[in-house]
């Protein structure tokens, strides 16, 4: 599966990080179809819409409430070989710095 959502015929740069390319404006119809994080048919993943949930929720809630500090300027996005799932040949390590945020403040 990850190859098919990496094959360049079907993804112009797979490898570039561009969430830009699913917006509904942008997608082509076929395209949908050769985006399978959660498998599909009769096995596919019945946890997907859960998942899209927790995940938008967890990752919102991250980006919004923290600063991130890496180590370096740059996340190194290299993976490691072998195995059942993609994993990061170098772990990113980071730090969460909590952003001082005051929604009763006026602008
Ligand atoms: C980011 C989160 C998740 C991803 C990427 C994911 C991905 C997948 C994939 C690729 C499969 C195999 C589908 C196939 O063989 O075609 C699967 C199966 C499954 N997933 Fe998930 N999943 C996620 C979250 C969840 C959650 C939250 C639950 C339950 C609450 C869940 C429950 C299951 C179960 C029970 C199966 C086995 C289905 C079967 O074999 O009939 N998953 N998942």
């Amino acid at each position: 599966m990850a190859m098919l959502m990496r094959d360049p015929d079907s993804w112009e740069e797979p490898l570039e990080f561009k969430p830009e390319r699913f917006l509904a404006s942008s997608i082509l119809s076929e395209q949908v179809l050769k985006y399978i994080p959660f498998g599909s048919g009769l096995r596919g993943c019945p946890g997907a819409n859960l998942a899209n949930i927790l995940i938008g929720t967890a990752v919102g809630t991250m980006v919004q409430w923290f600063d991130w500090r890496i180590k370096g300027d740059k996340v190194n996005l290299e993976e490691a070989a072998g195995g059942m799932n993609l994993t990061m040949a170098h772990p990113l390590k980071c730090n969460p710095v909590a952003r001082n945020i005051n929604f009763l403040a006026s602008n």
